[in-house]
């Protein structure tokens, strides 16, 4: 038995066609959501994906604003480009490439965004909404993997998921996703100090790993029939994407995300999905205080 892929490209090109119908609505009654991206420093890899967010964008017909600033900019020059994405109505929604260079203090330019604007999901206040059940931002990988599998009608009502890893941008805000009532699911969370981490692994119906760690997850750890979704990202001596989990799981699971065309085009579209929601909330708000 050879896996089903949980076609990540697929998946996020239908919500982008569903994106392009809701954008021209919010247009219509004069309102134009506008995706702002600040990248600082050349990674290649990093510029690579701030070029895909912006080519998103004009698919939907959405606006962008593309923010740039060397890699040598002190802390105050992040702040500035900040408060000035905070301001500029033409930008609805914003995101912080991470990671920022070293020296930077990341958590401060975060808590700096304002939260309305904020596209990733990452600001503390949209965080303490999502533990506290309130409506706001999701994080755009997490909530790219829960709408992954239900689009592909994997069952994540009362099954058991292993999360491998612990990062902010997955690892942390992912359990909380799943253990929703509207999720509902059974979460053990693993990360790389997890002793006998097989035994978890082959307890789990989803696997979702984000470790960073090459071929972690291997055939003989998973149960015949789960879903493993590959979210890891490391690269190969000649600059090729390797995941964390093994090619050989194909043949033992039901159903596969691959890297890439998995979760990866799946940030992206729910990166878009966040603008477009902030912007119907700003909408309904002010019909609203317009009676
Ligand atoms: N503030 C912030 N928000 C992010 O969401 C964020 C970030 N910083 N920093 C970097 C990571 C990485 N990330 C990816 C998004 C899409 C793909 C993607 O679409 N990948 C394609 C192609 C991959 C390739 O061929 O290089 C795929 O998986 O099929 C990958 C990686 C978002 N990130």
């Amino acid at each position: 038995m050879t896996a089903q892929i949980l076609d990540g490209k697929a998946t996020a090109a239908a919500i982008k066609s569903d994106l392009t119908v809701r954008v021209a609505a919010l247009k219509a009654q004069g309102i134009t959501p506008g995706l702002g991206t600040l990248l600082v420093g050349d990674d290649p890899g990093s510029r690579w994906y701030v070029n895909g967010k912006h080519r998103d964008c004009a698919e939907v017909g959405m606006g962008s604003i593309q923010r740039e600033l060397p890699g040598t900019a002190t802390q105050e020059e992040i702040e500035d480009v900040v408060r000035e994405l905070n301001a500029d109505p033409a930008c609805t929604g914003y995101i912080v490439q991470l990671p920022l260079p070293k020296g930077i203090d990341t958590n401060r330019i975060l808590e700096l965004m304002d939260p309305a604007k904020d596209a990733d999901g990452l600001h503390p206040m949209n965080l303490g909404r999502l533990v506290l059940n309130e409506e706001g931002p999701l994080p755009c990988t997490p909530q790219g993997v829960v709408t992954l599998l239900r689009r592909h009608g994997v069952e994540i009502n009362g099954a058991h998921v292993v999360v491998v890893g612990r990062g902010v941008t997955i690892g942390r805000p992912l359990p909380l996703l799943l253990t929703r009532k509207s999720e509902n699911a059974t979460v053990t969370q693993c990360h790389t100090g997890t002793r006998d981490l097989s035994e978890h692994l082959r307890q789990a119906d989803i696997i979702v790993a984000a470790a960073g760690v090459p071929h972690l997850v291997k055939p003989e750890d998973v149960k015949p029939g789960a879903a493993v979704l590959d979210v890891g990202v490391s690269r190969d001596e000649n600059g090729k994407i390797v995941g964390d989990v093994h090619p050989g799981v194909r043949e033992v699971a039901a159903w596969v995300a691959p890297n890439p065309g998995g979760v990866g085009p799946m940030t992206r579209a729910q990166l878009l999905v966040n603008v477009v929601e902030a912007a119907e909330r700003a909408a309904a708000a002010s019909a609203v205080s317009a009676g």
